[in-house]
């Protein structure tokens, strides 16, 4: 099992999907789980708050047992996630400030990022979770200018040397 992790936006679910297609093996992702089952992740927050969303965050992990597995960026801080994801390989994406600038403008679909601070906010939470990352990280990779094939091709031979 292969796990990406990292700040939101930094590319876990469209950097998954494509070393999932180099390696040949199955892409999932632990938002799209969620959302699958318990409607988007706007509702599940605005319903139930964060910490049911965690809950299923936690169950949908728990699921996915095979290939490579894009989690949301704040399923490190759960406990039960850190263990399971220690017996895989966790990729960590960074990214910078600036870069995450650029791609979180008009985002609707991250509640933590709702609101008009929302680099602010971004920079906050990544700094809180960063110790956990850099912590679980196997292979890490900072993304900032490259491309998803560039980053792919960066994350292959470390793979190849663990
Ligand atoms: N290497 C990249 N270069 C440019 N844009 C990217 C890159 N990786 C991802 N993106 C874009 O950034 C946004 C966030 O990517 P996403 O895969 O959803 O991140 P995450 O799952 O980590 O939150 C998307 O609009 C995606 O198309
Ligand atoms: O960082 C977070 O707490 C979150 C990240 C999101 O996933 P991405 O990291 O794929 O955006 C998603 O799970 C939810 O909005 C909460
Ligand atoms: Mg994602």
């Amino acid at each position: 099992m292969i796990y990406l992790i990292g700040p939101m936006a930094s590319g876990k679910s469209t950097v998954g999907r494509s070393l999932a297609t180099a390696l040949s093996t199955s892409f999932a992702d632990s938002d799209a789980a969620v959302v699958a089952h318990h409607g988007t992740i706007p509702e599940i927050f605005a319903a139930h708050g964060e910490q049911h969303f965690r809950d299923l965050e936690v169950q949908a992990l728990s699921r996915l047992r095979t290939g490579v597995v894009a989690t949301g960026g704040g399923a490190v801080l759960r406990e039960e996630n850190q263990q399971l994801l220690s017996r895989g390989t966790v990729v960590y994406l960074e990214l910078s400030p600036q870069g995450a600038a650029e791609r979180i403008k008009a985002d609707s679909n991250r509640p933590l990022l709702a609101g008009d601070e929302a680099l602010t906010v971004w920079a906050s939470v990544y700094e809180k979770r960063r110790p956990i990352y850099e912590m679980l990280a196997d292979v890490h990779v900072k993304v900032d200018g490259k491309s998803v094939l560039q980053i792919v091709e960066e994350i292959l031979p470390q793979l190849n040397q663990l």
